[in-house]
């Protein structure tokens, strides 16, 4: 039994592109990300009437990745929380929320925090104050603690296997760690040693650097993680 849950971002641009998805590509997924930044906003409460129903054999990931932290959106906190809390209709598995760039929306999805995939993302490197952040998400309770940084260096990415590791032991198996870029792909398979529970493998695309796709992640975590 595989012990690292994979999820596979989707970046649809248009409503037809949800229509074409074939789902056979997803099948070794366990969490389908939607990354709304990618989606017209005219087209978002459209689009996941059919995300929701297309993949409704997945655990769904919701997530608005903002240009603040990489993604492809520039929105306001206002409008980041109510696009979140008018998708809860549809009840998502799990939720991403930007802790430092959007400090008030914790608060105001806090009846959904056993939802919550706390994020904080780097593009440019590996902050030396990592680990006080994600101490800092961890004392807020929420399901997961995610971050995906940029390394620049070898030690980078064994800090963060040693982070992860040393987090998991003392709280638990509730981080998601990701060092990003071919240099941090190790950290995308290792959660059988560091407790990293999820992973992010790419279908047809990938949401970022280093991303290893679906069919390679699901033997390489076989080959890691199934007793032979
Ligand atoms: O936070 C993450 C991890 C990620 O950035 C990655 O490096 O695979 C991909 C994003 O889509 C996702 O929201």
């Amino acid at each position: 039994m595989r012990k690292t849950k994979i999820a596979v971002p989707i970046m649809p641009i248009s409503i037809a592109e949800i229509e074409n998805f074939d789902l056979k590509s997803f099948q070794k997924a366990d969490i389908i990300e939607w990354r709304i930044d990618f989606m017209p906003q005219n087209l978002i409460f459209e689009a996941a009437a059919l995300i929701f129903k297309k993949f409704d054999m997945f655990q769904i990931l919701l997530t608005i990745r903002t240009a603040k932290e990489g993604g492809a959106l520039e929105i306001s906190n206002q409008h980041y929380v109510h696009i979140l809390k008018e998708l809860l209709k549809y009840n998502p598995d799990f939720i991403d929320v930007e802790y430092f760039s959007y400090p008030k929306a914790l608060a105001e999805l806090s009846e959904v925090k056993d939802k919550i995939v706390l994020s904080y993302h780097n593009f440019s490197e590996m902050p030396t104050d990592l680990t006080q952040r994600l101490l800092r998400m961890n004392k807020e309770k929420t399901a997961f603690v995610k971050v995906a940084v940029m390394p620049q260096r070898e030690c980078d990415v064994i800090d963060l296997l040693q982070i992860t590791r040393d987090l998991t032991l003392e709280y638990g198996r509730k981080f998601i760690t990701i060092a990003m870029s071919d240099l941090g792909k190790l950290t995308r398979v290792s959660g059988y040693i560091t407790g990293s529970c999820w992973t992010f493998a790419s279908v047809l695309e990938a949401s970022a650097p280093g991303q290893i796709e679906l069919d390679d992640m699901s033997r390489l975590l076989d080959l890691f993680e199934n007793e032979a």
